[in-house]
């Protein structure tokens, strides 16, 4: 089989392989088997979830995203910065794009310093609910930022033991059938942000996943009265800004904005897919 030319690419620690695949060089009819076996770590390239560019009638482009397990969820904020680069970077479109996904059309806009996408509208708030953990009851809210994100407050982010309370919540009732995304965040005195993610679909702790940070952003706008631009520091360090606009009990005109890095190009052999 011809090797796959792609792109490895990071936002923010949330990491990506991204295919131009306008001419489908992909092998639709092994499609899961080739997600699941590139986004292994070790094994393979290793990723936490893949994206296909592929065209669009009515914007610049379209785009499959599929997390490491081969779901295919809705929307990534983090995917959505990288693949925005990746279209400016291989001349798939300019600057400001757009490009339509599960969750809607998403404009994008590539800076020097990194890129900013505009978000779907939130929806969907549920506040200060009780999640029964193992026993322990414990304060969440979620809300759906184009994938289901629930979001604890804790005094201390790295005493939380993400893969187990993260995974507990991904796959507790109140968020059946679909499951949602869990998300620790300590707001400190100093006023900075700290937050960390069990991300559904990778069923583990990922560096950084936009769009958890923009509900921890909105969560905290509604339940601690913070403003427009909210900034958080991701488990990689990595910084992410989320732009609102509150309107009525909701917001408009939200955006995110950080990083989106290329590591390296290659090209994806048959076996390093294969079984
Ligand atoms: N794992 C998520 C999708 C990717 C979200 C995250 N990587 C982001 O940057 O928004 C889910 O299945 O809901």
């Amino acid at each position: 089989m011809t090797p796959i030319p792609f792109f490895k690419m990071s936002g923010s620690g949330n990491d990506f392989i991204l295919i131009d695949n306008r001419t489908s060089v992909v092998p639709e009819a092994r499609l899961e088997e080739l997600v699941v076996g590139v986004c292994r770590r070790k094994m393979s390239v290793g990723a936490d979830g893949m994206i296909l560019v592929e065209p669009s009638e009515n914007v610049d482009f379209k785009w499959r995203f599929f997390n490491s397990d081969g779901s295919l969820p809705d929307m990534c904020g983090n995917g959505a910065r990288c693949a925005a680069r990746f279209a400016f970077l291989n001349g798939i479109a300019g600057r400001k794009m757009a490009f339509e996904t599960l969750a809607g059309v998403i404009e994008a806009e590539v800076g020097d310093a990194g890129v900013r996408i505009r978000m779907t509208d939130p929806k969907d708030f549920r506040l200060a609910q009780r999640l029964e953990l193992d026993g322990r009851s414990v304060a969440a809210s979620s809300v759906n930022t184009g994938v289901p994100h629930a979001v604890v407050m804790v005094d201390d982010i790295e005493a939380v033991d993400v893969a187990s309370d993260g995974r507990a919540i991904r796959f507790h009732p109140d968020f059946e059938p679909d499951g949602t995304n869990a998300n620790f965040v300590e707001l400190n005195p100093a006023g900075e942000i700290f937050i960390r993610t069990y991300e559904r679909g990778v069923e583990e702790e990922t560096l950084a996943c936009g769009t958890g940070n923009v509900a921890a952003a909105l969560i905290l706008a509604k339940e601690r009265g913070l403003a427009s631009p909210v900034t958080l520091t991701t488990r990689s360090g990595g910084r992410l800004t989320v732009h609102f606009t509150r309107r009525d009990e909701g917001f408009v005109d939200v955006f995110l904005e950080g990083d989106a890095r290329v590591i390296y190009r290659g090209e994806l052999w048959e076996e390093a897919w294969q079984g």
